[in-house]
């Protein structure tokens, strides 16, 4: 998060919300740029690759934990939207940055359940069931998808504040009676989801065709076609809906209650 995202008179909904809609267009991006290469299930298989002694993990798991080492000594992770998925992870190089204290201490992170389903569910749906041997560039926009889902589904956090600060009794009320499902039930705005699901399905069917300097549409199969002509792009449509509708919607939601349920611990 850049410092200056937090406006300085507090958290704007429609700000927040504005954040959430620009991921969509890295998260799609992404899931394009992954389709490209094959499922090549033999980077998440345990042991596949004898290449580094003691490590009995996957390649995929080898290459994220070094990625992640990476940046967290140039204090990636010290940044509030930001959170890694593997563990342990180096101290920063540089000098911690001084964020403004926007969210109630948390140790919120619901990465493990996010890499489960991105793994088991989306890039199987997403990817051609084969192995093309490009198995560096599939991790590489693995972590890159990765790292973008869970941007956006901890950016929970920031939503969950401002509807708390918006409505300190309601929600103070229903954490002190442990309702976590009434607390989702407050939280939910079901035509910001209808919205939403309806703006990605037009985005991911725009962004998967090719756009030739005369205007016309050139899709993943080559062919040319007048714009709209329907023919495949260069990623299911209905895939990227139903990530959002099964697991980043409801992992966000799951960010906000779990927030919530811990808001009331610290007094800042
Ligand atoms: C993120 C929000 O909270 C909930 C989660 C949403 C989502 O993950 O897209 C959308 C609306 C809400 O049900 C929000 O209110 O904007």
């Amino acid at each position: 998060m850049d410092l200056l995202s937090v406006n300085g008179t507090g958290l704007s909904l429609d700000k927040l919300r504005d954040t959430l809609i620009r991921l969509e267009d890295t998260i799609i991006f992404g899931l394009i740029e992954r389709a490209q290469f094959a499922w090549n299930p033999r980077i998440y298989e345990k042991g596949s690759f004898n290449f580094v002694d003691g490590f009995n993990g996957s390649f995929f798991e080898y290459f994220l934990h070094e990625v992640e080492a990476v940046h967290a000594r140039v204090r990636r992770y010290q940044s509030p939207d930001e959170y890694p998925f593997t563990t342990p992870l180096p101290q920063p190089i540089l000098p911690a940055l001084d964020y403004p204290p926007t969210l109630h201490a948390n140790d919120v992170n619901i990465n493990p359940k996010l890499l489960n389903a991105y793994l088991e569910h989306i890039v199987p749906t997403l990817c051609t069931h084969a192995d093309d041997q490009n198995y560096g560039s599939s991790a590489t926009r693995d972590i890159e998808c990765l790292q973008a889902l869970s941007r956006r589904i901890h950016y929970g956090k920031f939503i969950a504040e401002a509807k708390f600060v918006a409505d300190p009794e309601g929600y103070t009320k229903l954490i002190r009676a442990n309702d976590r499902a009434a607390i989702e039930r407050l939280l939910t705005a079901p035509e910001v989801e209808a919205r939403l699901l309806r703006r990605l399905r037009r985005k991911a069917l725009i962004y998967g065709q090719d756009i030739t300097e005369d205007g016309t549409v050139v899709c993943s199969t080559g062919e040319t076609a007048t714009h709209g002509a329907g023919r495949p792009g260069k990623i299911n449509l209905d895939l990227v809906v139903e990530l959002y509708e099964k697991y980043v919607i409801p992992l966000t939601k799951e960010v906000e209650v779990e927030y919530l349920m811990q808001r009331l611990d610290s007094q800042q």
